[in-house]
């Protein structure tokens, strides 16, 4: 590939602890978006987001990742247009980070890792009656990637960072009954799309996919906030929560289109 070698992608990755790639899979994430082979799709539409602040649960550490879930019981925070044939409602949200501020995004940009990258994970809730059947279609999920770059302190993030103390451990779990996740979007509309997968099991080839151009700022101490949470449960040897992304997956015969010329 452009600047991976996929030498290792049969190779049982010890994260996720399942191969890399199905067997017989065409369409697996993460990969490698090369800015100049995107294609600009004029009939995109503009990506419309409306989330309900209070449809908010709690934030968790499920051993993955943290990750914060919404009520998914009604059509209270969607996400419709851009690629999509259907509205989507919001699931759940969750990061992939690095040890060091060098690496820890799952998608690159011209062979460019970000030290982190938000999921925002939807479900087709018009076709589908569950997640979990959601989970198994091709056209059943979306997910919006958001990069998060070393900047300035994002205010939005803090009261995100200020709980990551009260879920350290595997399995615990906090109430965390408003937030508004627009707050973590770039201004800019500008997004990649193109048709992949799940990047922990099942792997499933179900994610159209949604890779915002521009990335929001955090600052040091916030990416260091990140990496003080642990895989292990209480009473377990600490393991800290780190690299916890998916190696970059070939491209095969997929075109990544672009929402902007
Ligand atoms: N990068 S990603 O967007 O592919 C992605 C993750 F990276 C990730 F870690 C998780 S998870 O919920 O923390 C772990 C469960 O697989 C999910 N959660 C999804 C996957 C399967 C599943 C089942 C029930 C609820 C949420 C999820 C996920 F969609
Ligand atoms: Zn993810």
């Amino acid at each position: 590939g452009a600047c991976c070698s996929y030498r290792l992608r049969d190779a049982l990755h010890p994260l996720w602890q399942s191969p890399l790639t199905i067997p017989g899979g065409t369409r697996q994430s993460p990969i490698n978006i090369q800015w100049r082979d995107s294609v600009y799709d004029p009939f995109l539409k503009p990506l419309k987001i409306s989330y309900d602040p209070t449809t908010c649960l709690h934030i968790w550490n499920n051993g993955y990742s943290f990750l914060v879930e919404f009520d998914d019981s009604a059509d209270r925070s969607i996400i419709i247009g851009g690629p999509l044939e259907n509205q989507y409602r919001l699931k759940q949200f969750h990061f992939h980070w690095g040890a060091v501020n060098d690496w820890g995004s799952e998608h690159t940009v011209d062979c460019k890792f970000y030290p982190a990258e938000l999921h925002l994970v939807h479900w087709n809730a018009v076709e589908y009656l569950s997640f979990e059947e959601a989970v198994m279609e091709g056209n059943g999920l979306a997910v919006i990637g958001v990069f998060l770059k070393l900047g300035a302190r994002h205010e939005g993030l803090q009261t995100l960072v200020d709980a990551l103390p009260a879920v350290r451990h595997k399995d615990t779990v906090i109430e965390f009954d408003v937030f508004d996740p627009s707050c973590l979007l770039p201004s800019c509309p500008d997004y990649w799309t193109y048709a992949g997968s799940l990047t922990t099991p099942p792997l499933t080839e179900s994610v159209t996919w949604i890779i915002k151009k521009k990335p929001i700022e955090v600052d040091e101490d916030q990416l260091e906030a990140f990496r003080t949470l642990l895989f292990t449960s209480h009473g377990e040897e600490e393991r800290r929560m780190v690299d916890n992304f998916r190696p970059l997956q070939p491209l095969m015969d997929r075109t990544v289109r672009s929402s902007f010329r």
